[in-house]
């Protein structure tokens, strides 16, 4: 507990041959680039590195780093466990036990891949911006950064409200993988321009491979599957911040997330029966919890939209704030969350997803079966023709 406030120069008297860190519970830490090895040298670097921090990295990171490097360089914890009053040392052991029997070799990667985090020269894939956030690079469809102890991963296609084709299905399932790993608390979802959110992109229907459309809509029941996984497993507190409309898919991921803040310019709206579709997102079960059966149906098979008022009322969404002040209050608002312990909000969310996990996995299944064959029936191929063709939209 105190250790999570000590001061960086007093948290480096404790660390053994100056700073040494690293990860948790191996499912949080392992690794980024699994196909590679971090040679003895890499590791040797990375020690280097931490040295010439400008920025104290914080007591977590720091416990991280010394675990890691102690499971690199000793295997596992062979010390024996400090008394409950010896505070530092015992987080310190603590830390190093959590890793169990970690190979030396999977530790040591680690090690250099959460160095390769903290510090912008050894990590080509991230570019770090003396006195700005990070910023990832190499997405074509999302915004991705990283700052007090925030991730936040932006939908950005405002030209098409968000909509999402397979590339961002890829992506989003890619950055949040990477922000399941990386050292910020909470998770937000938003989007770039006027819209949240549009849904799924209806050109995806467009594009037919040589299997013909049965292949293609069993490919895409197999990636909606996979996709809507990554939300139920995602291990940190996952926040979406609505900045306006919501449409599809973008709203039933929302029960999925541990906490909704729109903005009073956003409406909520899933016309899957238009669409001659069914519900996803595992909404089928989330949101007759959410908000009553009778309340769910309205949304989900007769295509009622809500307003933000409304969906605050059932439940859906956390607080509804007004458009000139919503991003400042909210992003204030999640600041201050993500200075709260990290292990107390992962332990949190986990006590409460556990619960619900596997229920979740077998909805989300069902859900996509039902949908594959929904894809391939006239009453989905006439709605999608008339939206390309511009005779209808929502
Ligand atoms: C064989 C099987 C393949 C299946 C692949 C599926 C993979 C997983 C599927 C998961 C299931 C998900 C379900 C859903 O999400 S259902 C909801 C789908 N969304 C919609 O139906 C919304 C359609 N869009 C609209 O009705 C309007 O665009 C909207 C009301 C959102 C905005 O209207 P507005 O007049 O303000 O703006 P424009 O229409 O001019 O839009 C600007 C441009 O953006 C394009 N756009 C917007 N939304 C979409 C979309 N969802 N898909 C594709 N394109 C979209 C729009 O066409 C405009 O483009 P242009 O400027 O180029 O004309």
């Amino acid at each position: 507990m105190a250790m999570a406030y000590l001061p960086w120069r007093l948290a480096q008297r404790w660390c053994p041959s100056s700073l040494q860190v690293t990860s948790f519970p191996a499912v949080q830490l392992h690794m980024n680039r699994t196909a590679m090895r971090a040679s003895q040298k890499d590791f040797e670097n990375a020690v280097n590195q931490v040295k010439l921090l400008k920025k104290d990295p914080g007591n977590e990171v720091k416990l991280k780093l010394y675990a890691l490097y102690k499971q690199a360089t000793e295997g596992p914890c062979n010390m024996p466990k400090p008394g409950i009053f010896d505070l530092i040392n015992k987080a310190k052991w603590d830390a190093w036990n959590a890793l169990g029997s970690l190979p030396k070799e999977a530790a040591r990667q680690n090690y250099v891949d959460l160095v390769s985090s903290l510090s912008p020269s050894l990590e080509s894939s991230s570019q770090v911006e003396p006195g700005t956030d990070r910023k990832s690079t190499g997405f074509e469809t999302l915004v991705v950064t990283s700052e007090d102890g925030i991730t936040k991963i932006m939908f950005n296609r405002p030209t098409k409200k968000n909509a999402i084709n397979t590339e961002m299905y890829h992506e989003i399932m890619h950055a949040l993988k990477a922000a399941s790993k990386d050292d910020s608390i909470i998770t937000v979802l938003t989007g770039n321009g006027d819209y949240y959110s549009s849904g799924n992109d209806l050109t995806n229907f467009t594009d037919i491979p040589p299997g013909g459309v049965e292949e293609k809509a069993k490919n895409n029941a197999v990636l909606l599957r996979e996709f809507v996984d990554c939300f139920i497993d995602f291990p940190k507190p996952l926040i979406a911040v609505v900045n306006g409309p919501a449409v599809g898919i973008s709203v039933t991921l929302l029960g999925l997330f541990d906490a909704v803040y729109a903005c009073d310019r956003a409406t909520f709206h899933t016309p899957f029966s238009h669409l001659g579709q069914s519900p996803e997102g595992c909404s089928s079960y989330t949101f007759p919890k959410i908000m009553s059966p009778a309340k769910a149906t309205e949304m989900l098979i007769f295509g009622k939209k809500l307003t933000a008022g409304e969906a605050c009322a059932q439940g859906l969404v956390t607080e509804v704030f007004p458009d000139s002040t919503f991003q400042k209050e909210v992003w204030t608002r999640l600041k201050a969350f993500a200075k709260l312990p990290p292990n107390a909000v992962r332990i949190s969310k986990e006590v409460i997803r556990k619960r619900e996990r596997e229920k979740l996995h077998a909805v989300n299944a069902e859900e996509c079966s039902v949908l594959q064959g929904r894809w391939l029936s006239d009453e989905c191929t006439n709605a999608v023709v008339n939206f390309l063709s511009r005779k209808s939209k929502l």
